[in-house]
């Protein structure tokens, strides 16, 4: 498994071995995350806010595994079965913040895109976490800095930004802040390596490495569409077909999702102003403000449903 060069100047023996996994936030991502540890046999116990919230999240969870068992365990019916019932029992469900945290080695928050939510949220994590449990963020934007604000345990506190979706996508973005001591970050790429995923690190700044690059892609493809220049269809099949990528621009936002884009560029636009590349769509906006968030909701820049 491919490591940064940051990573390959530590020492792998420093870090402490994850066994159990806290995911806050049931959505996309979180439910992806909670399948992949929970695949790689860690406990795993995810958060949110509804009971609701958490049905879905394990629909999600079934869904992506049963795709994964028909191709995995083709000839092998007992053991796709045994596979499922497995990773299905290392993960439960919970509403209750405090006691998911009781005992959890980390904690991988994945909740709305939204600093001062995640910043709340962390003030009381870190009240009530062993002082062993190590705390990250998913976030796809905002600095994890200031996510760790009223944190007092900043030698133990990163950022693990997976990509969507989280069982097939091979890289994880390991961020360390200044306060994030050497032992945790070890661990962190550690626990990536564990998941079976490609790590790079990259300094506390907007978007990290592939959000960097890929959000002024994305958004200059909706301005394309804005200012009449081609359609949805044409960018998507120009970019597949002439470029190389696995899905267009204006797809993958739908697949992303529409609101968390826009909570991504409202961040930005606020912590960078001036910065022309990070400007919001108008079309964008629109979109979200008619409900549509992409795929998940079955419409956004395409209809979805059937
Ligand atoms: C403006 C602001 C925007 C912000 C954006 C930033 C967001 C964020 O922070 C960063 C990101 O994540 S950026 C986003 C980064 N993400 C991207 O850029 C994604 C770009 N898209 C892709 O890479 C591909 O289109 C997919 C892999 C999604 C689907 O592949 P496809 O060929 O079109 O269709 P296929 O044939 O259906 O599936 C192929 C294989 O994958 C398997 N499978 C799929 N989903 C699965 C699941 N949930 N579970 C399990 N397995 C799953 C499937 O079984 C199959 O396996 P096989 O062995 O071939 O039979
Ligand atoms: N969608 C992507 O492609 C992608 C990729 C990488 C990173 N991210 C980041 O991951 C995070 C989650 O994104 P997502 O796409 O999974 O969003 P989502 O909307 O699918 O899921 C968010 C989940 O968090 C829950 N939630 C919100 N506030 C909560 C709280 N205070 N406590 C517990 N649960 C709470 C919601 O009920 C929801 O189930 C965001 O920070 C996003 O920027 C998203």
């Amino acid at each position: 498994m491919a490591t940064s060069s940051i990573a390959n100047k530590m020492n792998s023996s420093l870090g402490r071995t994850i066994k159990t996994v806290t995911v806050i936030g049931g959505g996309l991502m979180g439910s992806g995350i909670a399948q992949v540890a929970a695949e790689t046999n860690h406990q795993v116990i995810i958060v949110d806010q509804k009971q609701e919230f958490l049905d879905k999240s394990l629909n999600i969870i079934q869904t992506s595994l049963k795709r994964i068992i028909k191709k995995k365990f083709e000839q092998d019916q007992q053991g796709g079965e045994k596979y499922f019932n497995d990773v299905k029992n290392r993960i439960k469900t919970t509403t209750n913040i405090n006691d998911a945290v009781q005992s959890t080695d980390i904690v991988i928050e994945a909740i709305i895109e939204n600093l001062e939510t995640k910043q709340k949220l962390f003030k009381q994590i870190d009240q009530v976490a062993p002082k062993h449990t190590i705390l990250t963020s998913n976030t796809s934007s905002l600095p994890i800095t200031e996510i760790a604000k009223d944190v007092q345990r900043q030698d133990k506190f990163g950022g693990l930004h997976f990509f969507n979706p989280v069982p097939v996508m091979k890289l994880l973005e390991v961020i360390r802040i200044s306060g994030t001591s050497d032992e945790t970050f070890q661990t962190l790429l550690n626990f990536g390596k564990a998941l079976g995923k490609t790590t790079v690190s990259c300094k506390d700044t907007p978007g990290f490495i592939v959000n960097r690059l890929l959000v002024p892609y994305l958004l200059e493809a909706a301005r394309m569409i804005e200012r009449g220049d081609a359609t949805p269809e044409d960018i998507d099949t120009a970019m597949k077909l002439g470029a190389g990528y696995p899905m267009g621009p204006i797809e993958l936002l739908d697949y992303v999702g529409l609101d968390t884009s826009k909570y991504i560029v409202d961040g930005w636009k606020k912590l960078y102003p001036n910065e022309p590349s990070f400007q919001a769509s108008e079309l964008l906006n629109k979109i979200v403000g008619e409900g549509k968030f992409g795929r998940k909701t079955g419409a956004g820049f395409y209809n979805y449903k059937k």
